[in-house]
């Protein structure tokens, strides 16, 4: 009993001395590292930063949105209204604003539109969660109707299908569908480019297999309009031919995805002359190494060389003289679609390629495009597996506005040639699968019922927005889209433009007014837009990791702009 006196009585000094502190969650982390611990906390900040980059991408929504200007790390000024582009021009660091960045960019990726309704849905979902949340409903409860919320609206969306494209090759038809993809940001040009679009497209699809993105090639020339754009069959590069050569007939191709030059050391070299006969004998030994590089692709039968990088001076003076064209490109890409154009192999080093490697075209010329230099490979064949699409534009801003809309069209192309139907644009399709959810939700006799009744408000928000960014009277506008639908006009859409001042100006059968929308793009947006909100909603504590890698900062030392001699 003595002895348990004696250590009861021992001063808590020293009992903290022997015993270790019990291990809490920052004993356990990394130093640096940033915790963020209660649920309520996280999931309030997490909402909160969402809706900051929601609110920014909304103002930008449908075919009235605003611009943003962006400039990015290099100091490349953007001008754009594509949720895609801005978001990834956006350096995030917030982890939840992160999460949704990376299911917008899914998106853009797979379909090429639809993104801003991603981040237009989700968001929406977030800010109802949170008045949920507030109002006492678990968390657990409003997760899982918002899944079945989205699993409804999925099931629903097949029967709000109004159109399918009959042929993928009938082009009047394929630019109707592409219209709204095409054109939401490029008002004014959308029939033009649409149609641009169709035709490239419908020239290059295959008879059988999936329509392939690297099939269109896209050579922007600055100058003239949008409406000088033109479709050619083939490649058009807005490259030079290096040397004399400016034509070739009946042209066999060697393409290299490499410099085209003699082998240089990694490690740099002295050369190191003891008479004048060692440099007099050194120039012609490099010469001859160069002409009977030049001699074995001549030899192989190729009459133009492609390179992927520098072509060194010495090979490019013997193929002037042996009457081969060379041609440069910066681009893998550009490379990759020249070889499928021309059915070439795309050679990885500077050797004499095999006769099967070379690629064939009916010519080459080299021209000039509005002052720029552009080097067109005519197929030889009637149809050649690669068009280009020579976009004119009068600004750097409208060339890159009139490409991010083409690649758009290429997106959603693609993804119809999988999927033909479409389904009334305008905001009709999310106002039908709103109203019926809403009537779903008083059904339910468990708390999913406020999930479910807030996730037909979310559906809301994005005819809501459009409404508003056309500067439409929202309440009025969407009353009247609200009443339309409840009579049973399910493809009823909002009119932004043009509307008058009477009884149901602002709402308009959206087929009949040629807005639609395709199938998979509302389809993967619904998919996406859940699956973020129902994911965010689920997290209760953040870990973010002290950032690693690059330079150390140099005003950390003090003394970093004094030389190391200089400090010893
Ligand atoms: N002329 C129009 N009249 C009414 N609604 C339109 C018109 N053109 C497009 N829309 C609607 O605008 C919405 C698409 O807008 P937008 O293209 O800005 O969004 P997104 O495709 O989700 O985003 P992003 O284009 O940035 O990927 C669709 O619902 C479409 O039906």
């Amino acid at each position: 009993m003595g002895y348990m006196k004696g250590v009861w009585s021992a001063s808590p000094g020293v009992m903290a001395a022997h015993v270790p502190l019990p291990p809490g969650l920052p004993q356990l982390l990394k130093e640096g590292t940033k915790h963020f611990p209660s649920q309520a906390d996280s999931l309030v900040s997490n909402i909160a930063a969402c809706k900051a980059l929601v609110q920014c991408l909304a103002s930008s929504y449908g075919p009235l949105g605003r611009s943003k200007l962006v400039i990015d790390h290099l100091g490349k000024t953007v001008c754009t209204a594509r949720a895609g582009t801005v978001l990834g021009a956006l350096v995030l660091e917030n982890p939840a604003a992160c999460l949704l960045a990376a299911a917008c960019r899914a998106q853009e990726e797979e379909l090429g539109d639809g993104t801003g309704a991603v981040a237009l849905l989700a968001g929406a979902l977030l800010a109802r969660g949170e008045t949920l949340l507030r109002a006492g409903v678990p968390v657990a409860a409003i997760r899982a109707g918002y899944e079945r919320a989205g699993k409804e609206a999925l099931r629903l969306l097949p029967s709000l299908v109004c159109h399918a494209l009959p042929d993928p090759r009938d082009v009047p038809a394929v630019a109707r569908a592409l219209r709204v993809a095409v054109g939401t940001h490029a008002m004014g040009y959308q029939d033009f480019l649409a149609t641009l679009v169709a035709q490239c497209c419908a020239s290059v699809l295959p008879a059988a297999g999936t329509f392939d993105l690297n099939a269109v090639s896209i050579c922007k020339v600055l100058g003239g309009g949008v409406g000088d754009s033109h479709v050619v069959p083939g490649v058009v590069l807005a490259a030079e031919a290096e040397g004399r050569v400016q034509r070739v007939e009946g042209a066999r191709v060697a393409v290299y995805g490499c410099p085209f030059g003699l082998a240089t050391p990694a490690a740099t070299n002295t050369a190191l002359f003891q008479a004048a006969g060692d440099l007099q004998a050194y120039g012609p030994g490099e010469e001859a190494l160069a002409e009977g590089r030049v001699r074995a692709v001549a030899s192989a039968g190729a009459q133009v060389v492609v390179a992927g990088g520098h072509v060194d001076a010495l090979l490019l003076h013997f193929a002037d003289h042996m009457g081969i064209m060379v041609v440069t490109l910066g681009s893998r890409q550009a490379l990759r679609q020249l070889c499928r154009a021309l059915g070439a192999q795309l050679l990885g080093t500077p050797r004499p390629p095999l006769p099967a490697e070379l690629g064939h075209c009916r010519s080459i010329t080299v021209g000039e495009i509005g002052g720029t230099n552009t080097v067109a490979f005519h197929p030889s064949t009637a149809t050649s597996p690669v068009a280009t699409i020579i976009l004119r534009g009068a600004t750097k801003e409208a060339l890159a506005a009139a490409e991010e809309a083409v690649r758009d069209g290429l997106r959603v192309f693609r993804a119809l040639t999988e999927d033909p139907r479409l389904v009334p644009g305008a905001g009709a399709t999310e106002m039908v699968l709103a109203m019926q959810l809403a009537a779903l939700a008083p059904r339910d006799p468990g708390l999913e019922q406020f999930s479910l009744a807030a996730f037909a408000e979310a559906l809301k928000v994005l005819p809501a927005t459009l409404a508003e960014n056309a500067g439409l009277p929202v309440a009025t506008a969407m009353s009247q889209l609200e009443t339309w639908h409840g009579q049973g006009v399910a493809r009823a859409g909002l009119r932004l433009e043009g509307g008058d001042e009477g009884e149901e100006a602002w709402v308009q059968d959206a087929t009949q007014a040629g807005v639609l929308d395709a199938y998979v793009v509302k389809h993967r947006a619904l998919e996406l837009g859940t699956q973020v909100a129902v994911t965010l909603l689920g997290v209760d504590e953040i870990f973010m990791a002290k950032k690693s890698g690059g330079p150390r900062v140099l005003g950390d030392n003090p003394n970093w702009d004094v030389e190391p001699d200089a400090l010893e």
